[in-house]
């Protein structure tokens, strides 16, 4: 029994990847290498380079591996990039997600996660966000996995396919062992961003937006260290495997900073300053998001264990001076 892992090849993914391995499973990965890096997974992992929505290469995929789970990372995750092409999101994060569920139901697979996001809540009315709390996504991004969401519902429904819909918080950090990390070249990320600017990969870093109805006027969010978001997927897994009930889990840790603290955390933990500047807010960004993450914790078992802004920062910092050299030897 194979698991297949979308999107293996990024950021997130690469990371499950390295943990489903290191569990002992059988692991196939399908990348189109839009954002994601060859590179970036162990040798002996079969790689498969194309679509999502080719429904054709994915049944080919589940037959000839015997997959029984798919865990569904593959999207595009820029939140105003989203604003900008809805459409191109659309298509990507919903129909072709729409076209992997259906190979998916059709190739008898029984287990599914999907990579879903805090998006989805838009700006909580109240903190810290519970899954039952209204959706309404402020970007086309978080509309595109809200509606991925509702699909999956409704098929796991009519055909028996188990799903855990893991709704992420802003993801960070790096594998602590330097085995992967966030690659992509022109990453939008906070706290990647901030680490680049520490070791003088971009001349400093913009604030987008100052005037938020926040204490320091700075966007809130929830950073997660992305093994232990592998380890919440690997929890899922377990629990679908032992029968569990289709369910959505927050995946945070419930404690939010602002966009200046991250900057401030960045700056003590690499040891310099570097220059920060102040611009209008970024289309489609929500004040304030906060996990509630008490259903993953009483219901998964899951319990963090990297959850400490400085650790997330300097794996995060580590890994860049890592791919600085891996970029340099042209790799
Ligand atoms: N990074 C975060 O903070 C965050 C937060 C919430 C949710 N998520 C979700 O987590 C998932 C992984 O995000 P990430 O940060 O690792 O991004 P990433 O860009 O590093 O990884 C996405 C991977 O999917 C591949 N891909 C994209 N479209 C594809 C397609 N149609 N077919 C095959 N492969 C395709 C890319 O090449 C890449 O390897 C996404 O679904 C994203 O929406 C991320
Ligand atoms: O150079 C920068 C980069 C970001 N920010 C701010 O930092 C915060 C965090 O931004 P970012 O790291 O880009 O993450 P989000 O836009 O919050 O989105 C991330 O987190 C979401 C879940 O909350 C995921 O769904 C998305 O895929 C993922 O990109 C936001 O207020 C941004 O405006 C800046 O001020 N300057």
């Amino acid at each position: 029994m194979t698991v297949l892992v979308t999107g293996g090849a990024g950021y997130i993914g690469s990371h499950m990847v390295h943990a489903l391995r290191d569990a002992g499973e059988r692991v196939v990965v399908l990348d189109n290498l839009s954002t994601g890096r060859r590179w970036a997974l162990p040798g002996d992992v079969p790689l498969f380079v194309g679509e999502t929505g080719d429904e054709a290469l994915v049944a080919a995929i589940i037959g000839a591996h015997e997959v029984r789970a798919i865990i569904h990372f593959a999207a595009s995750i820029v939140v105003p990039d989203s604003v900008a092409d809805p459409l191109g999101y659309y298509r990507n994060n919903t129909a072709n997600a729409r076209t992997l569920i259906e190979a998916a139901v059709k190739g008898g697979v029984r287990h599914f996660i999907f990579s879903s996001t805090a998006a989805v809540y838009g700006t909580p009315a109240t903190l810290p966000v519970a899954e039952d709390a209204p959706l309404q996504p402020e970007s086309p991004y978080g509309t595109s996995k809200l509606m991925t969401e509702l699909i999956l519902r409704d098929a796991g429904r009519a055909h028996g396919l188990a799903y855990a819909i893991l709704r992420y918080f802003n993801v960070a950090g790096a594998d602590p062992q330097g085995r992967a990390g966030q690659s992509t070249p022109n990453a939008t990320h906070l706290i990647k961003v901030g680490v680049q600017a520490a070791l003088g990969l971009r001349p400093g870093l913009q604030v987008y937006g100052t005037d938020y109805p926040t204490p320091d006027g700075t966007c809130l969010r929830d950073y997660i260290h992305v093994s232990d978001l592998a380890a919440a997927h690997s929890a899922a897994l377990a629990y679908l495997r032992q029968g569990g009930a289709s369910r959505i889990f927050n995946c945070g840790y419930g404690r939010g900073y602002s966009v200046l603290e991250v900057i401030e955390a960045v700056k003590r933990v690499a040891g310099v300053d570097f220059p920060v500047s102040f611009a209008p807010r970024r289309p489609g960004d929500a004040a304030a998001v906060v996990a509630g993450n008490g259903r993953i914790l009483s219901e998964l078992g899951w319990r963090p264990q990297l959850d400490d802004l400085p650790t997330i920062v300097a794996h995060a910092l580590a890994w860049e001076r890592t791919l600085r050299t891996r970029n340099d030897a042209g790799a």
